[in-house]
């Protein structure tokens, strides 16, 4: 978002590995063509998937089509099915596949359309344990020279196979190659996150303990686990949401604020300076972990499995704005609902009316969909009397004049296709989040305890919020 807006290529093939999988179709075959359908995407560009099935073109434009049918997008009007191929039998160094030889017809054919040679970018939407053996492969068969790598999170499992992909993936690419995706960064929520906080001193001037009693962070989801057992068993909540996007999202609000907010080298060194400022988890006191009841049942699962679905944590962030401000971090599926909010828990006030409101202020941003502002303000009872409510103030992002939310996977598909990395993560700052993670993978890990599908998680989880409560929830 903030970059000095660099130019688009004038051709490109994204080549989309995993293209057979859920985060393929719900959300980045969507997402491309939101791309192209805003104009945002070079006039000529081309879309290569790959996966292990063995399909045709048709099979896979087949897929391609219904995933834009389910999509909030649909089918654009002037959809053309002839610029979308299918590469299959799998692709690592061993064995290529049909990749090299169809995009190598690809690109000729852009050549030969377009003029020039078309940036290439390969989008990595399979599970971590895909990455290093398509890395790989990139190198071994030549298809990594001048492409750019978008990889998926989780990049890395631990501290220690985060550090040996990223040395594989060093040994391939060039950093500037390197396009290390989170897509909750992307958010149009989290994106204005700064804007608020740095355009508007009325809260610029409270983001910080001397005003703020607690951040909260809680992406609780309605969403089952069935259709992707294998992926999730072998990942976890904590690994699949709290390292990842839960962690970015508190560097995204715990940052100092960058020299140049237009500047991608500033935004992402404020950002990680923050992750680097995250004292690790202690899993013991701060950590409470939890198993939906059924989750053993899923086809795919274990019966002992002892896989986490669920994830409360609070992290302390040891900067001079923020010691002593608890983070709490909360996410799990088949929860009660899904949503995805950022709470700052103001201090109650001091002189005339102390200890008189029964409710904290707070600053809300809601960052699913297209976002929201909320502010939680104490008001007079309107009437004869000097007694007090609760009152929400809301602002809507979609209805911001001018405005035209774009969603997530799109705004930085379309960051990586100009080349700015400012929503991207960097492996400092991921080392930085794998060590802050860290104890969570050690012999302290706790046991999850069981919860209820549709509740807000195990009990035990309410006392990290103390003195307060969870902002969302019963
Ligand atoms: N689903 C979601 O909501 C989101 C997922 N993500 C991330 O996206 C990635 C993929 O997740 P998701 O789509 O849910 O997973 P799925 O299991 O649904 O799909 C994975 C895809 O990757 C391919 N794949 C699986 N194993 C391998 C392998 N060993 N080597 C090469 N390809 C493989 C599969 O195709 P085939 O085996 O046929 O090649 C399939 O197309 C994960 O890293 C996840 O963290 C990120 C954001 C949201
Ligand atoms: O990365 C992931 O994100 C989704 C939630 O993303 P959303 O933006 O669609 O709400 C989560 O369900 C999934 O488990 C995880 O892999």
């Amino acid at each position: 978002m903030p970059s000095n807006q660099p130019a688009l290529p004038e051709s490109v093939v994204v080549v989309l590995f995993g293209a057979t999988g859920d985060l393929a179709s719900r959300m980045v075959l969507p997402a491309l063509h939101e791309v192209h359908d805003r104009g945002l995407m070079p006039a000529h560009w081309r879309l290569v998937g790959c996966a292990t099935d063995v399909l045709d073109d048709d099979g896979f434009r087949d897929l391609v089509r219904a995933s834009l049918e389910r999509s909030e997008l649909g089918v654009p009007a002037g959809w053309d099915p002839s610029a979308v191929r299918y590469a299959g039998g799998g692709f690592t160094a061993e064995d290529s596949g049909e990749l090299p030889t169809v995009l190598a017809q690809v690109r000729e054919e852009l050549r030969d359309t377009a003029g020039t040679e078309p940036v290439v970018l390969h989008f990595l939407a399979v599970p971590p344990v895909a990455f290093a053996a398509i890395t790989k492969g990139l190198g071994a068969h030549g298809l990594a020279d001048g492409a750019r790598v978008v990889f998926e999170k989780p990049y890395g499992t631990s501290a220690e196979s985060f550090k040996e992909l990223d040395a594989l993936v060093k040994e391939v690419l060039t950093e500037d190659q390197v396009f290390r995706i989170d897509h909750f960064l992307g958010k149009e929520g989290v994106q204005t996150i700064y804007v608020l906080r740095f355009a508007n001193q009325l809260f610029g001037s409270e983001w910080s303990r001397a005003s703020i009693d607690q951040v909260q962070i809680d992406v609780p989801e309605d969403l089952d686990v069935a259709n992707r057992a294998t992926f999730y068993e072998a990942t976890g909540a904590a690994l699949d949401m709290l390292v990842t996007h839960l962690f970015q999202v508190a560097g995204q609000v715990a940052m100092e604020p960058p020299a140049d907010l237009r500047d991608p080298e500033s935004v992402i060194a404020a950002r990680e300076a923050a992750l680097r400022a995250f004292r690790p988890l202690d899993p013991v006191e701060d950590v409470v972990l939890g198993q939906f009841e059924g989750y053993t049942d899923i086809e795919g699962v274990p019966s002992d499995s002892v896989q986490d679905t669920f994830v409360a944590a609070r992290l302390w962030v040891d900067t001079e704005r923020w010691r002593g401000v608890p983070f709490l971090l909360r996410t799990g599926k088949r929860m009660a609902r899904k949503t995805q909010r950022i709470t700052l828990v103001l201090k109650p006030p001091f002189g005339p009316l102390a200890g008189e409101l029964s409710e904290p202020n707070t600053i809300e941003i809601c960052f699913a969909g297209d976002g929201e502002i909320r502010l939680g303000i104490t008001v007079k009872t309107p009437g004869p009397d000097l007694t007090f409510s609760p009152g929400k103030a809301v602002l809507e992002l979609d209805d911001v004049p001018g405005g035209e939310p774009i969603s997530p996977y799109a705004s930085l598909i379309h960051d990586a296709l100009i080349g700015d990395r400012s929503l991207f993560t960097t492996a400092e700052g991921l080392r930085a989040a794998f060590a802050a993670f860290a104890p969570l993978q050690g012999e302290a890990r706790p046991q999850p305890e069981p919860y209820a599908p549709g509740t807000w998680g195990p009990a035990a989880a309410h006392r990290l919020a103390a003195p307060h409560r969870w902002m969302l929830g019963e």
